[in-house]
């Protein structure tokens, strides 16, 4: 089925219009005033780049790999709650999308199928994203479960030890139907027939995490443990001493709101890491120009999340390639408008200062 969307924003546009309010509030909103929410997508607008003329650019290669995983192009699918909000085959159709694309999907911890379905459905082809509960053996027996399954890497993320104040949620609260099971989520909260809306995944988080627990969870597991939501190059620091890559991100503006953008973060961030980790990004990515400049500014990869549910949303599985498919093609003609042929001919000197 070929859809009809020229780009990102068409398609979040059309989801907009088939979306529940609830489900809308949930995708797009951000933390408070949700300044950062608008400077992660103005912070790719405002780079200005600086192509170089007379290459052959014939035959551009986008190919790239993360933690030796070889994938068709530098994008992959971020972890976001609850697919099956838009879509009855939820994580098992964004998985196949993002495997047949030669993607990868990270799995949330709170998704509606297990993290096994996924497995099944993009054998080799997803990592998976770790809520560290209260309950640390409640997460040690998801990331046996996620190793066992053959995940390609742990996604910790730290940037949640509480939900941000997301206001049009307040307003307009997700519910989640009554005898929803989420299978990777842990036992209830005593007295909670089943989960209402939000406020139960907070109650499960841990306010308390801290690097010594990153510690812990680096003796729980042979998978690489990749830390989403650093900012800064005191925490890329951080990260490495404990053996950990690192995945830039204010989480799309849904938590801390006016935290820099992972955009702004990325060069101290790629100076302190210094090739002796890999580095991921993700937020306000809506183009092939956008994925090139996190590129050229150090990151291995980027991921996109809200993208990704607006393709889900409106058509399954195929949505989900739509929107990948897009930023291939992107990336592939802005790859050659500025002279470059592969993936490692992105460097700083592809960004103008002035
Ligand atoms: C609806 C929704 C659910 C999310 N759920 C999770 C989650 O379960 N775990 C997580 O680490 N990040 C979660 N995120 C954050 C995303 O992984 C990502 O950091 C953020 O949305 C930025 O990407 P974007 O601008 O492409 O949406 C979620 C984001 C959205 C929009
Ligand atoms: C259920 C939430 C903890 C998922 C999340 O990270 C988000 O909504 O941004």
């Amino acid at each position: 089925m070929a859809l009809p969307y020229l780009n990102l924003r068409e398609m979040e546009e059309a989801a907009a219009a088939v979306l529940s309010p609830a489900a809308l509030a949930y995708y797009v909103g951000g933390a408070n005033d949700e300044v950062t929410v608008r400077a992660n997508r103005d912070g790719y607008a405002a780079l200005k780049l600086r192509p170089r003329m007379l290459v052959d650019v014939s035959q551009v290669d986008v190919s790239t790999t993360v933690l030796g995983m070889p994938l068709a192009f530098p994008v992959g699918i971020a972890p976001c709650a609850l697919h099956g909000l838009v879509h009855p085959d939820a994580e098992v159709a964004t998985a196949r999308a993002a495997a047949g694309m030669g993607s990868l999907m990270t799995l949330s911890t709170m998704s509606h199928r297990s993290l096994e379905d996924v497995a099944h459905a993009a054998p080799g082809q997803w990592w998976f994203q770790l809520y560290v509960y209260r309950d640390r053996e409640v997460s040690r027996a998801l990331i046996q479960r996620a190793e066992a399954a053959g995940a390609g890497a742990l996604v910790v993320t730290v940037d949640t030890p509480y939900l941000g104040r997301r206001e049009a949620i307040i307003r307009t609260p997700v519910h989640i139907a009554p005898g929803t099971v989420l299978p990777n989520v842990g036992p209830r909260r005593a007295g909670s027939e089943h989960l209402d809306d939000l406020s139960y995944f907070d109650s499960l988080l841990d306010p308390g995490l801290s690097w010594s627990d990153v510690a812990w969870l680096r003796a729980q597991t042979e998978l690489p443990i990749v830390l989403k939501g650093l900012l800064t190059a005191e925490d890329a620091d951080l990260a490495m001493q404990h053996g950990c890559h690192v995945w830039v991100s204010n989480h799309g503006g849904r938590q801390l709101d006016t935290a820099v953008t992972a955009l702004d973060a990325l060069p101290e961030i790629a100076d302190a890491v210094a090739g002796r980790a890999e580095i991921y990004l993700d937020g306000g990515v809506m183009r092939g120009t956008d994925v090139l400049k996190a590129l050229a500014l150090g990151a291995n990869a980027v991921f996109v999340a809200r993208p990704a549910l607006y393709g889900l949303a409106l058509a399954g599985e195929t949505g989900v390639r739509h929107t990948l498919a897009l930023l291939r093609e992107e990336l592939c003609l802005a790859l050659a408008l500025c002279g470059r042929v592969r993936i490692s001919d992105l460097g700083p000197d592809l960004i103008f200062r002035r």
